[in-house]
């Protein structure tokens, strides 16, 4: 396929989205794609619906209003094993990592493929073990994860998002609370698995880590309570809204 095609191809819409808890609304009209081979950094407020509008793309909130449609399918409209599916079309890694404490390191990366898929023992440990170097852990199959830094343990719950080696890998803040140099090697991972064909969408409040990885930017405003930007990091800087401008102005590296 040529570069242009595989950079236009779809792989979520977004159409009319409306968030809200009750009768709070969080966010409306929201309209997007997130495109094949791109790292689309979601960008906002703190409150203005970063995480809620991730809760949306995976399937564990509905809607108001809208849809969210992986190819012709919409995920709040599908059955059970429609949605067992269209779950293993992407990968993802919660705020904090979440690995289970009473497994290793390395029994966490092989949990996705007990539960969802048939390989055997062997198989699923050559794959965990894949995916752990991968992500420059390689020696930590058996550790314990409260043995790991705090960069570590994202970096392995990364492993875990990719053991099913899904198209779309959706991070929560991957480099909130890491020391600058483990924030930059976070973000060169990133971009090494998007050199590797691999989908990234993430929620960031570190904008240093947006110019280093992101190849567009949606930003939603809180007080409008929609997105009001849509582009490169760049291009925003350069001509976005004022309010975007402003907001990337402060984490422009020098
Ligand atoms: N479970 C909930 N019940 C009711 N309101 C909620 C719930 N979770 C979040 N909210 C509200 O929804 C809005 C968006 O919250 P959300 O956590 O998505 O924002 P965010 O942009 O991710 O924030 P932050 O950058 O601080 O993590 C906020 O006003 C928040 O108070």
């Amino acid at each position: 396929m040529a570069e242009a095609e595989v950079a236009l191809k779809t792989l979520v819409r977004v159409q009319g989205l409306k968030m809200a808890y009750g009768s709070h609304v969080v966010q409306r009209n929201l309209d997007f794609d997130i495109r094949a081979g791109e790292v689309l950094a979601i960008i906002g407020a703190s409150g203005c619906g970063k995480s809620t509008l991730l809760r949306h793309l995976i399937g564990l909130q509905a809607p108001a209003a809208g849809r969210i449609c992986y190819g012709a399918e919409d995920l709040h409209a599908a059955d059970d094993v429609a949605l067992a599916q269209l779950r293993r079309r992407f990968g993802v890694s919660f705020q904090g990592g979440a690995l289970w404490s009473s497994m290793s390191v390395g029994e966490n990366v092989m949990l996705p493929l007990e539960m969802f898929t048939r390989l055997d023992a062997d198989a699923r440990e050559q794959k965990a073990r894949d995916k752990l170097a991968l992500v420059g852990l390689a020696d930590q199959f058996d550790a314990e994860p409260s043995s790991l830094s705090g960069g570590m343990k994202k970096r392995a719950a990364i492993a875990r998002a990719l053991a099913l080696e899904p198209p779309l890998l959706y991070l929560d803040e991957p480099s909130a609370g890491l020391d600058p140099l483990t924030a930059a090697r976070l973000d060169e991972l990133i971009l090494q698995l998007r050199d590797q064909g691999n989908t990234i969408t993430l929620v960031t409040h570190e904008l240093a880590s947006i110019f280093a990885v992101a190849d567009r930017v949606l930003f939603l405003d809180a007080e409008a309570k929609t997105m009001t930007a849509l582009d490169s990091p760049q291009a925003l800087l350069d001509h976005g809204p004022e309010k975007v401008q402003e907001f990337l102005r402060r984490g422009k590296p020098e």
